[in-house]
């Protein structure tokens, strides 16, 4: 049988099929490349390019393929952009998460993991963050990912759904071996962009507000490697196919990094001056996100093996230097 992949082409879901195919998983992915690309996905997955809006579409491909379970990555994920545009966030990830757990019902297919993020939160009253934490999205992004994880639990009621849902903190990184990585056209995340100064294709890294209350006044974060958010999602389905409740877990490294803290980082990594300046505050942005992921350790056996900054940007570096442009298509 095999795992249906969908955004199996993007940045963390190509990571992710790398990741299911060296457990001996076979898998099924489908993308619509909005923001993903064909080049990104491993020649061993089995592809089909299409959307998830698309009915007629996942009859199809839940029709050819004897699927097990889902993981689900499909979605619009920027939270500016969402603050801009909240209907084409809802149309795309709410709508669309609808359509494929109707197929996933026509199909009696009842596992899925499921891409959440820590916008779920919103500002948080405590740091770092536990799932038990109260839920205010400050963005229509955030407030998308929370009203799918809300139809999950109803769909868990009704029809015996079984659900994973990973609240994801800031991915980052690409894979060591540097054949895959992150390329969003435009690119809107923050290492990527600091990286895209020494690369000569930026002259300097806007920092987005220098007012937040924290120790620097710049946003701070929760990095997490894009490899063990990848191996994140094995182990979830492991917990499913246990016959284990549904339940929703934070990934994170518990760690917090200001803006500033991040590009000085990246001088290290890259030998280069990174010239940076403040700019206004973007909207959507909590102050300080920072995970406690000791649930997944415990329940899920979750044991990240990146917990150094520097080494993550490390292997961010090895991917755009070796891809200045990104993929080819
Ligand atoms: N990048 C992060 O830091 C982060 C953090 C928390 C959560 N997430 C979530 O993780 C998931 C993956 O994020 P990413 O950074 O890899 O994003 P991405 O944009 O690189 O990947 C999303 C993929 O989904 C595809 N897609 C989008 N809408 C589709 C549709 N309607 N039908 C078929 N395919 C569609 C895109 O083409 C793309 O390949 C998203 O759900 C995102 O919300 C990301
Ligand atoms: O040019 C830039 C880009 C970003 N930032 C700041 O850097 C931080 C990180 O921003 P970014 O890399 O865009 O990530 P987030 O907006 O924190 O969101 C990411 O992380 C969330 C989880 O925390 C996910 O839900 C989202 O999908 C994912 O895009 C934020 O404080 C931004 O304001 C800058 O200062 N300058």
């Amino acid at each position: 049988m095999a795992i249906l992949v969908t955004g199996g082409a993007g940045y963390i879901g190509s990571h992710t099929v790398v990741e299911l195919l060296s457990q001996g998983e076979e898998v099924v992915v489908v993308d619509n490349l909005s923001t993903g690309h064909r080049s990104a996905v491993a020649t061993d997955a089995k592809f089909y390019e299409g959307d998830i809006r698309d009915r007629a579409f996942l009859d199809r491909v839940f029709g050819e393929n004897d699927i097990e379970a889902v993981i689900h990555f499909a979605a619009s994920s920027l939270v500016g952009e969402s603050v801009k545009q909240p209907l084409a966030y809802y149309d795309n990830n709410l709508f669309g998460t609808h359509s494929l757990v109707g197929a996933m019902e026509r199909f009696g297919v009842r596992r899925i993991v499921f891409s959440s993020t820590a916008a779920t939160y919103g500002e948080p009253e405590q740091v770092p963050i536990e799932e038990s934490a109260p839920t205010h999205p400050e963005s229509p992004y955030g407030e998308t990912k929370l009203a799918m994880e809300n139809m999950f639990r109803w769909c868990d009621r009704a029809y015996g759904l079984k659900f994973v849902s990973l609240r994801y903190f800031n991915a980052c990184g690409a894979h060591p071996d540097g054949l895959i990585g992150e390329d969003h056209k435009p690119e809107s995340h923050l290492i990527p962009i600091i990286l895209q100064v020494p690369l000569g294709q930026r002259e300097f890294i806007g920092m987005f507000g220098d007012d937040y209350p924290t120790d620097d006044g710049t946003c701070v974060r929760d990095y997490i490697h894009v490899m063990d958010l990848a191996n994140a999602h094995w182990l979830a389905l492991q917990y499913l196919r246990a016959g284990h409740p549904s339940d929703v877990f934070n990934l994170g490294n518990g760690t917090g990094f200001s803006v500033k803290q991040v590009v000085e980082l990246a001088r290290g990594v890259t030998d280069h001056p990174i010239p940076a300046a403040v700019s206004p505050r973007r909207a959507g942005d909590p102050a300080v996100l920072i995970a406690s992921s000791d649930k997944a350790k415990r329940v899920l056996g979750w044991k990240p093996i990146y917990n150094d900054l520097a080494t993550i940007i490390g292997t961010a570096w090895n991917w755009h230097k070796r891809h200045p442009d990104g993929y080819a298509d």
